[in-house]
């Protein structure tokens, strides 16, 4: 039998990504309208453990579903990695008589997600909120899909002057450990080449991919690499080794940065948020902890907690045959 749950708290944690404060809107009004109370917590874990909660109702998440960030703010916290600072984090939990925990983040919080609410039994559903797309079982996470608009965005603006000037650039992208961001930017700007860490086919074939790409008369080039990427070991090393093969092209850096974090969610976000947001607050009521809701063909789905953390999200392969195909 499971324990009632008369008050919920929800928080952000790991990279901020555009859509969280969607996703905290739309927890929130679902909570109220399903008769809970509700707590944000500040600053993720770190917040958890700090006692750094707000009481949030309906009126207290208006304005919020078209900005970016977090307004709950985020943190990459240490101390939660220890068992002391869970055990500080659970006792604030109790002593504000909070039933059960809607975490929104990426795989770092699922994890830690997971660990918690192990050590003390405490009901816990996770939201995914990362720009990375690195999720198992879900096909879609948070703002990857305004990060993908923000990136196309640039390039194309990079292209202008690539063009211009006949030189060739090498753009870095987000996605830690995860192509994705990458690829299917790549595809979306008509990049030349795209750099993936799923897949090294090292340094010789790009020089020589783009040195036929000149040869058969392209001026420019746009090549997008993801940060995670293997082949140099990092991108300055790429360009330079390019650089040295290639004299005749004049090879360009642009690393987009923390650009790709910000700005306002694309609709697509917007709506994926709040079904998600929707989802978690459903799922606690079904008595439902330790799972992640995601998307998958459009449905929401549970997935365990350990499936979307301890099993890598498959790339689709198909998407590299077509980026090869479109940049020949
Ligand atoms: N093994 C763990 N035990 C306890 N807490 C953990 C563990 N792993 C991660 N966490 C907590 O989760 C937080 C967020 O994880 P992380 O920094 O990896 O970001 P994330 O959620 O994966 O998001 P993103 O990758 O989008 O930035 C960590 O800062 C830490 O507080
Ligand atoms: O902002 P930070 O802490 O430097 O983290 C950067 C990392 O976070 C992410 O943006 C995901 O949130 C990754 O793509 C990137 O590797
Ligand atoms: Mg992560």
């Amino acid at each position: 039998m499971n324990k009632k749950i008369n008050k919920i708290a929800v928080l952000t944690s790991g990279g901020d990504s555009p859509g969280m404060n969607a996703a905290i809107r739309a927890v929130v009004r679902n909570a109220a309208y399903t008769g809970l109370t509700c707590d944000g917590v500040y600053r993720g874990f770190q917040g958890l453990i700090e006692n750094e909660f707000v009481e949030l109702g309906p009126r207290d998440v208006k304005n919020t579903i078209n900005r970016g960030g977090t307004f709950l703010k985020s943190a990459r916290s240490k101390d939660f990695m220890d068992k002391d600072g869970r055990l500080k984090a659970y006792k604030n939990l109790k002593a504000r008589h909070i039933d059960a925990l809607v975490v929104i983040g990426g795989d770092g919080t699922f994890t830690g997600a997971s660990v918690f609410s192990k050590e003390f039994d405490m009901p816990i559903i996770g939201i995914p909120g990362t720009i990375d797309n690195d999720i198992n079982g879900t096909d879609y996470t948070i703002g990857y899909d305004t990060a993908l608009n923000t990136v196309v965005e640039a390039i194309d603006k990079i292209r202008d002057t690539a063009s211009s000037h006949d030189r060739l650039f090498l753009i870095e992208v987000m996605g830690r450990d995860a192509g994705d961001i990458a690829l299917n930017s790549g595809i979306g700007a008509g990049a030349e080449e795209i750099l993936i860490p799923e897949e090294n086919l090292g340094i010789d074939r790009l020089i020589e991919s783009l040195e036929k790409s000149r040869k058969t008369g392209k001026s420019s080039s746009i090549v997008v690499v993801s940060e995670g990427d293997q082949i140099g070991k990092n991108i300055t090393n790429v360009a330079e080794s390019i650089q040295e093969n290639l004299p005749d092209y004049e090879v360009k850096v642009t690393v987009l940065g923390h650009i790709q974090r910000g700005g306002s969610p694309s609709c697509f976000d917007r709506v994926l948020a709040s079904r998600l947001g929707v989802g978690a607050v459903d799922a606690l009521l079904e008595g439902k902890s330790n799972i992640m809701v995601g998307i998958e063909h459009k449905k929401i789905v549970h997935v365990p907690f350990e499936t979307a953390i301890n099993i890598k999200k498959i790339l689709d392969i198909d998407l590299i045959r077509v980026a090869d195909i479109v940049s020949s």
